[in-house]
């Protein structure tokens, strides 16, 4: 287990997972990246998708782009700890990596939609933080879908259609955080991080370390 950095180097703790969801465009990735500069504990969960790379995309950096053949095979093989269907391609997260991080004491990023939220949530619902990402507005959401280049009319249209359905999940999660400026919502997001890591129940090495205190009193 790893020490827990904004304690103290004695106490180990579990890692956890930290979940971001938000309709298409809201800024999501955006903000992930953001806090995986700024924090060297927290590690990315690489999906595997069968959708196609985008212009800028690499393979085993943004996903893992495989064939659905294979992505069924990893489904029924219980490779993926979670997967769903979003905007007609298969997305999942390959449970190996995730558990091999938390084995390793490291907290896991993932960000993914509410269907995998809500599977992961099933399944270790003590180790999971999850927030919600809403766009400033509608208005904001086209135009940063627009903006981001990377998309036909077309998809950004299904992609806008679907967002009313995304956004009505947000009650589900622990936190909310409307993306508006792009540092702030990292800097709310690592917030969330800290004090999470410092809840008692994940402070594994707690009662150990108030012994230790004790003793010497
Ligand atoms: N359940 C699940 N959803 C995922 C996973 N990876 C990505 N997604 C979601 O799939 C949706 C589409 O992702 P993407 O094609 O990258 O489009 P973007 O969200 O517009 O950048 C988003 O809601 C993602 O959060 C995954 O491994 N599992
Ligand atoms: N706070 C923000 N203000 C302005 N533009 C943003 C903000 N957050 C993200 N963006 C831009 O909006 C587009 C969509 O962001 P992205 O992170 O790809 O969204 P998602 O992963 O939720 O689909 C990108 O071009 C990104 O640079």
């Amino acid at each position: 287990m790893a020490p827990t950095e904004y304690n103290s180097p004695h106490i180990s703790r579990r890692g956890l997972m930290l979940v971001l969801s938000s309709p298409s465009g809201a800024g999501k990735t955006t903000i992930a990246h953001g806090l995986l500069a700024r924090d060297s504990v927290i590690t990315n969960s690489i999906s595997v998708t069968t959708r196609p790379a985008r212009p800028g995309e690499t393979d085993g950096i943004d996903y893992f782009f495989i064939d659905q053949e294979r992505f069924d095979r990893m489904a029924e093989t219980g490779d993926l700890l979670e997967h769903a269907r979003v905007f007609g391609n298969c997305y999942g997260t390959p449970r190996g990596a995730v558990e091999n991080a938390l084995a390793a004491g490291r907290d896991v990023l993932f960000a993914i939609d509410w269907q995998g939220a809500q599977q992961l949530a099933q399944n270790a619902r003590d180790d999971l933080v999850s927030v919600f990402v809403l766009p400033p507005s509608a208005s904001e959401l086209e135009r940063r879908l627009r903006d981001r280049g990377q998309d036909s009319a077309e998809v950004i249209a299904n992609r806008m259609a679907k967002a009313s359905n995304e956004i009505s999940h947000w009650a589900e999660y622990d936190y909310v955080v409307v993306n508006q400026d792009v540092e702030e919502s990292v800097t709310a997001v690592e917030s969330i991080l800290r004090a999470e890591r410092l809840r008692r129940r994940r402070q594994a090495g707690l009662p150990q370390f108030v012994q230790s205190i004790q003793a010497t009193l």
